[in-house]
C-alpha cells in the first residue's frame, strides 16, 4: 500500500518506520524543514532505542522517504495518516489547530485518484470524540471552495505506543483499534495492519476516539491510586511494593502500572487526563475520579520532598544530587517530568543542585541553567549531602552503589522510584528512603 503520514514527531516517525517495516511504501510529511532534513539524512530528532537503525534500513530499502511538500506526497495514496500534535489549550482541552491546518491543506491539495479506491484519511493523533467529523467538515469546506468533491473516507486509528519502547510497541501492539464509519475504510485499514497479526478491534470513529482517552486516563488512575495508597502505607508501616505484588497476581487487576513513585509525567497522561475532563465539562459533566487522579499526581512530588525535608531539615546550602530528569527512562523527553517541580522547589529552598541524566540534560539545562550538570553519574555523587533518584535509568539502577558510598558527604538516598535494593543499600551503610518501603 502507499501511505502518507502527516506530522513526523514521536508518533509520526515511529509510524512511518513501522509501516515501512510491514512492507508498505511510506512518505512522512512535516512542516519543520530541520526535522525533515534530519530524517532524510537518516538521523532521528529524538532519542528512541532502535528507531534510527530501522529508519536507515527502511530508507535504504526504498520504502521510506520524507518531505515538507504535502502535495507531492499525496498522489496515489491509499491511506493518509494524521499524526500532528494535539497539545493542551489553556482550559485543558485538546488544541486542534495543527489538525485543522492539515485537514484544510488536504482539502485544497487532494486530487481525484486515477484508479482504485478513494484514500482513507485516518487520525492517529489523540483527539476528542467528534474530531473525525470536524476533520471531514474542514476538508469538505475547502473542496466546496474549489468547486470540487473528491471522494475520501474517514477513520480513527489511535496510537498506544510508549516512549522508550516506541518501535517495539508499534510492531507488537496489544491491539489495533480502527474506528470507521464505512466498511470500505475499515477494510483498507484492516489490510494495512494485516502483516502485524495483532488483535484488531473495529469500532465507530467516536468509539475509537474515546478508547484512546479512556485507556490513558485509566492507566493514570492506576498510578494515582497506588501513589495515594503509598501515603497511607507509609503512615501504617506497610510496604507498597508488597501490596502491589499481592494485588497484581489477581488477573482482574494485573501487575502493570502499579508502581508508586513521584507521579506520572510525559506528554500524554497529564494532557489526556485534562482533555477528557474538558470534554466532559463541555457536556455538562464532572469526572470526579479524574479530578482526584490529577490532584494526587500534582501533589506527589511535594509529598516526596516533604520526606526529604523531614530527614535533611533546611535544604539551604545542602548539596543535592538529582539522578534522572526525563519523565521515564529510554527517552530524552522531559515534558511534564516530575523532576521539574522537584528541581524548582530545591532551587527555591536554596539547595546546591547537581544533576545527571543519560539523555535529558540538554533539554533540562534550558529550563534550569543554574543547576550543575555532571558528565558522569560517579561525578554527580561527589560530596553530595543527599541523592534523589527520580528516573529509573538502567545506568542508575545498576550503578555500583557499594563502591560509591565514600564519594558522598552524607550517604543518604531517596529512591523516588523504588528501584534500588533497599536491604543491600542499608547493608552498604546508606540511609535509604524509598516510597512506602519501611525497613
Ligand atoms: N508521544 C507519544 O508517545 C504519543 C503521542 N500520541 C499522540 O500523537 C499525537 C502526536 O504526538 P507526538 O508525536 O508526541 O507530537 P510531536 O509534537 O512530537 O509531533 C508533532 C509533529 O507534527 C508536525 N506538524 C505540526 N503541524 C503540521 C502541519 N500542518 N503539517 C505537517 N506537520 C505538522 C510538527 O512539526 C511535529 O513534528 C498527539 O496527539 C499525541 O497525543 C499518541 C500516543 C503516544
Ligand atoms: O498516549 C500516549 O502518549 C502514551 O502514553 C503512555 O506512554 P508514555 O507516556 O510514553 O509512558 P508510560 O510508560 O505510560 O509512563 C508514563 C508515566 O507514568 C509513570 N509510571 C508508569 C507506570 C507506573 O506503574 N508508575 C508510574 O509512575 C512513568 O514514570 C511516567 O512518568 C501510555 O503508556 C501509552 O500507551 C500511550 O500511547
Amino acid at each position: 500500500m502507499m501511505i502518507t503520514v502527516v506530522g513526523t514527531g514521536y508518533v509520526g516517525t515511529t509510524t512511518t518506520v513501522a509501516l515501512a517495516m510491514l512492507g508498505h511504501t511510506v512518505c512522512g510529511v512535516d512542516v519543520d524543514p530541520v526535522k525533515v532534513r534530519a530524517l532524510q539524512s537518516g538521523s532521528l530528532p529524538i532519542f528512541e532505542e532502535g528507531l534510527e537503525d530501522a529508519l536507515r534500513r527502511e530508507t535504504a530499502a526504498g520504502r521510506l522517504r520524507f518531505t515538507c511538500d504535502l502535495g507531492q506526497a499525496l498522489p496515489g495514496c491509499d491511506v493518509i495518516m494524521l499524526a500532528v500534535g494535539t497539545p493542551p489549550d489553556e482550559d485543558g482541552s485538546a488544541n486542534l489547530r495543527a489538525l485543522e491546518e492539515v485537514s484544510r491543506q488536504l482539502g485544497r491539495l487532494l486530487q481525484p485518484k486515477a484508479h482504485g479506491r478513494p484514500p482513507v484519511i485516518a487520525i492517529k493523533s489523540t483527539v476528542p470524540v467528534g474530531t473525525g467529523e470536524r476533520v471531514r467538515g474542514w476538508l469538505l469546506q475547502e473542496m466546496i471552495l474549489r468547486g470540487l468533491h473528491i471522494p475520501f473516507e474517514m477513520a480513527s486509528n489511535p496510537e498506544f505506543l510508549r516512549e522508550g519502547r516506541a518501535l517495539h510497541d508499534a510492531m507488537h501492539p496489544d491491539r489495533v483499534v480502527v474506528g470507521a464509519d464505512t466498511p470500505g475504510a475499515a477494510n483498507v485499514m484492516k489490510q494495512m495492519y494485516l502483516p502485524l497479526q495483532a488483535p484488531l478491534l473495529l469500532t465507530s470513529i467516536r468509539d475509537a476516539e474515546m478508547i484512546k482517552y479512556a485507556s490513558n486516563a485509566f492507566l493514570a488512575t492506576k498510578i494515582s491510586f497506588m501513589n495515594e495508597l503509598a501515603r497511607l502505607c507509609e503512615r501504617v508501616g506497610a510496604n507498597i511494593q508488597q501490596v502491589a505484588q499481592g494485588m497484581g497476581f489477581d488477573a482482574r487487576i494485573n501487575p502493570h502500572f502499579l508502581q508508586a513513585g513521584i507521579g506520572y509525567g510525559g506528554s500524554c497522561f497529564p494532557k489526556d487526563v485534562q482533555a477528557l475532563q474538558a470534554l466532559a465539562a463541555q457536556s455538562g459533566l464532572t469526572l470526579q475520579i479524574l479530578q482526584a487522579v490529577e490532584a494526587v499526581n500534582a501533589s506527589q512530588p511535594g509529598w516526596f520532598l516533604q520526606k526529604v525535608k523531614h530527614v535533611l531539615g533546611s535544604l539551604n546550602g545542602q548539596h543535592i544530587t538529582v539522578l534522572g530528569l526525563t519523565f521515564k527512562p529510554g527517552t530524552d523527553d522531559i515534558r511534564e517530568s516530575p523532576a521539574i517541580p522537584i528541581l524548582k522547589h530545591l532551587e527555591e529552598q536554596g539547595a546546591q543542585i547537581t544533576a545527571f541524566d543519560p539523555q535529558g540534560m540538554a533539554a533540562m539545562k534550558q529550563r534550569f541553567p543554574n543547576v550543575t550538570y555532571a558528565s558522569t553519574l560517579q561525578e554527580s555523587l561527589r560530596d553530595a549531602d543527599a541523592v534523589l533518584l527520580l528516573t529509573e535509568w538502567k545506568e542508575v539502577v545498576e550503578h555500583d552503589w557499594g563502591a560509591s558510598w565514600s564519594e558522598l558527604r552524607q550517604p543518604i538516598v531517596f529512591d523516588g522510584r523504588n528501584v534500588l535494593d533497599s536491604a543491600q543499600m542499608r547493608a552498604w551503610g546508606y540511609q535509604y528512603y524509598g516510597v512506602a518501603r519501611p525497613s
